[in-house]
């Protein structure tokens, strides 16, 4: 990037940077070849004119914002068709490349539940026949769909789902319907204007027996004209806290056919006389969402590196206060509680991205399995899906949020793109399995593990240190990064077996074994959360040590203490559950604060290094605060230009309104 016109302090910030960003950033991309292709995808998309908008979306209404967002992920899906040829689902790896969505528009494009959704359930739940006719279609756009699941009445509770597939042997069709207001189809992105397929997820009946939720490939808009098709009922659900330009919809059936072969048959079928064939497990059926939230680790660092980006170049460019009389203003950054807020958000961001490519490898070897009906590691890696996207889109969310205060009131402005940054992560709370719900359901993994703990059984690898742990009341502490981790699964297994106690002391005579689960559930989330902190520390630490040995002594330096921060970090915050669980000592503690301090100290000269290492172009950052040169005020000024209330010196409501207000006030 060209250094001309870049502020005096990133330039001296820069001068400052003690490895060299373009190894980070190619250890980030995957190698020098994965750079190239990102930045040629970005460059090509980014200095394309007709993505440029001259009335900054925000200003747009609401029907406008989203005309404007189809417009132009349109144009983008045309340029990536180039560069996407040799795509196909048994190459797709999660990686950097799919960022370029936020160059096109700020907020979520209508198309991602297309991509993100209703590809992967087609290409994981169509038998063959069913894949080569639809897969290509949809990868294509020619035909274009969403994810249909959530309804009105029920998300979280899949198996309360009310719409209804029903066969009829006589036609050899499905006769959908939407029973009640309740059974509306509710949130799912690009169905409202955007989508003319969905995989409809509903209540299978067969010959008068009811099987449970399967799903459905459904044509809800004729292709030439976009019209709903008769017996179809769609919407769009209106605004939200963020994801504005989504397109999230409604949709009711009223006696709505479709053929047979539409119900997708690789797990399970309905045969044409309408009898039902089982699937090796009904689980499967929920399979794409796993999918989705092993995904989601990569979008949650790439946000974070976002709002990292954003934070830190601002704060190295913000002057605030004296630290000492007669002396310039200080660099907010180097307030060490602004590295405080800063720095554990920066390496957060990388210790997703590690976790998140290992569970990606869990994923695609379990996947692998079950495709040759090994249904084994399905539970683990389920649990492992369920703790790590809850607590990582809690976390995402709340280090967003302390980025955005970290700039201050200029981190309030939409125009930081933090508040819409923020809007993205928060959803990722609830969409995809809501947080507690998804902790209850690592916690059950949990208890059947500590089951076997109980009956000296050989547990799963990923819960083996329960075992190592379930006979000492407290572990002994030590102040290595080991040590650490130890204490870390030492307070996963302590809580385990507490909560695995509560559910035995409210199991009184009488009391069925779920209510005494709900009575304890406080503390079964509380243990989910424990077992996910070991699970993060304990592979982000072993995976950016391999990392580190991979590159230059100076980066592998720097990717160490960004580890050891966040262990570090997370040790401090948790050190109620380590005394509990621990021979960690005060003084133990002491020294794991010094320790901290010394690790922003040290991380402090590269952190504006550290933030060019996720290489984010100024047209996919999309922030006065963040961009590259650090030109923060002309650039804060140069937006609020843009308002349309600028437009006029004087706007007609003085005349309307305020100045009868006056002169009444007169009177
Ligand atoms: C080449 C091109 C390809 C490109 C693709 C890539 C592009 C990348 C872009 C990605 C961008 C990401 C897009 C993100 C968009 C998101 C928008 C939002 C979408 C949505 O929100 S969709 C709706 C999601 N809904 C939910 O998540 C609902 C949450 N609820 C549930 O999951 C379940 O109902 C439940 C888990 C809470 C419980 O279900 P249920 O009551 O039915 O369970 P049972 O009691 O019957 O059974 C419990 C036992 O089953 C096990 N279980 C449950 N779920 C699973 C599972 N998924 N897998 C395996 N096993 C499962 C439980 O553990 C229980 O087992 P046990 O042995 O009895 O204990
Ligand atoms: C931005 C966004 C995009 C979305 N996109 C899609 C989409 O494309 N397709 C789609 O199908 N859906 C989509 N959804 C829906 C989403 O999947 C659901 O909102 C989510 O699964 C939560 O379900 P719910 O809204 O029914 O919440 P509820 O389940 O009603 O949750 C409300 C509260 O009840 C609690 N609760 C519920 N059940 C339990 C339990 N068993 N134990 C303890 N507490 C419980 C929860 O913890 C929560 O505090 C989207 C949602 C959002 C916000």
């Amino acid at each position: 990037m060209a250094e001309h016109n870049v502020c005096v302090e990133l330039v001296r910030e820069r001068q400052k940077c003690t490895f060299e960003v373009q190894e980070l950033i190619h250890l980030i991309d995957g190698g020098i070849t994965a750079t190239e292709e990102r930045r040629e995808v970005e460059n090509v998309v980014c200095t394309d004119p007709r993505i440029k908008d001259v009335v900054p979306e925000e200003y747009l209404s609401h029907k406008e914002r989203y005309e404007n967002a189809i417009r132009k992920n349109c144009i983008l899906q045309e340029i990536l068709k180039k560069y996407t040829e040799k795509r196909t689902w048994d190459n797709f790896r999660p990686s950097n490349k799919y960022r370029i969505s936020s160059g096109v528009v700020k907020d979520i494009s209508p198309f991602m539940l297309h991509t993100g959704m209703f590809i992967p359930t087609l290409v994981n739940q169509s038998d063959d026949e069913q894949k080569a006719k639809w897969v290509p279609k949809a990868m294509s756009m020619e035909i274009i769909g969403t994810y249909a699941q959530t309804e009105l009445g029920h998300g979280s509770f899949i198996r309360g789902l009310e719409t209804t597939a029903t066969y009829d042997p006589n036609t050899e069709e499905f006769v959908l319907n939407t029973p009640n207001l309740t059974s509306y189809k509710w949130w799912p992105g690009g169905l409202a204007h955007t989508a003319n397929h969905c995989i409809v997820v509903a209540q299978l009946y067969s010959k008068g027996q009811h099987y449970g939720v399967h799903p459905f490939f459904v044509q809800i808009r004729d292709i030439e004209t976009h019209v709903p098709l008769p017996g179809i009922k769609v919407g769009e659900i209106g605004p939200k806290l963020g994801f504005q330009t989504a397109n999230n919809g409604f949709l009711g059936f009223e006696n709505f056919r479709i053929p047979r072969r539409n119900m997708l048959m690789k797990n399970a079928q309905v045969l044409k006389d309408g009898t039902y064939i089982k699937s090796k497990n009904d689980k499967l059926t929920y399979g794409t969402m796993v999918f989705v939230r092993v995904i989601i680790l990569f979008d949650l660092a790439f946000e974070l590196s976002r709002a990292a980006t954003i934070a830190v170049r601002y704060s190295a460019v913000r002057h605030q206060s004296q630290l000492k009389a007669n002396e310039p203003e200080l660099q907010i950054i180097d307030y060490v509680t602004q590295q405080h807020k800063l720095f554990i958000g920066v390496s957060t961001s990388h210790v997703f991205r590690v976790v998140g490519l290992w569970l990606w490898n869990t994923y695609v070897k379990v996947n692998a399995d079950i495709g040759k009906g090994n249904m084994d590691q399905l539970p683990e890696l389920h649990a492992l899906a369920c703790c790590l996207k809850a607590v990582c889109s809690r976390d995402a969310a709340a280090r967003v949020e302390e980025f955005r205060l970290a700039c201050g009131g200029h981190g309030f402005m939409t125009s930081s793109n933090l508040p819409i940054i923020n809007g993205i992560v928060s959803a990722s709370i609830t969409y995809e399995g809501e947080f507690s719900v998804l902790m209850l359901q690592t916690a059950r993994f949990l208890m059947k593990a500590w089951n076997g703990v109980l009956a000296r059984k050989t547990l799963t690898p990923t819960v083996s240190y329960l075992s190592k742990f379930s006979n000492s009341d407290r572990v002994q502490w030590a102040n290595t990064t080991a040590g650490i981790i130890s204490g870390f699964q030492a307070a996963a297994a302590g809580k385990t077996k507490e909560a695995y106690a509560a559910i035995q002391s409210y199991l009184k005579p009488g009391t069925d074994y779920e209510d005494a689960w709900n009575s304890a559930s406080v503390q079964l989330v509380s243990a989910s959360e424990a077992h996910c902190r070991a699970i993060l520390c304990e592979i982000s630490w072993s995976e950016m040590q391999r990392l580190s040995k991979t590159v230059s002594p100076n980066l592998g330096k720097v990717l160490l203490e960004l580890a050891e921060l966040y262990l570090t970090y997370w040790s401090l915050e948790k050190r109620g559950d380590l005394l509990m669980y621990t021979t960690i000592s005060t003084a133990d503690i002491a020294k794991l604060q010094a320790r901290y301090e010394e690790l922003l100290a040290l991380i402090r000269p590269n952190a504006v290094g550290i933030v060019d290492g996720f290489d984010i172009r100024d047209e996919i950052l999309n922030s006065t605060l963040g961009a590259y040169d650090g030109r923060v005020y002309e650039r804060l000024m140069e937006e609020a230009k843009k308002s349309p209330l600028n437009a006029e010196p004087v706007n007609e409501s003085f005349h309307k309104y305020i100045k009868p207000l006056m002169l009444k006030a007169k009177l």
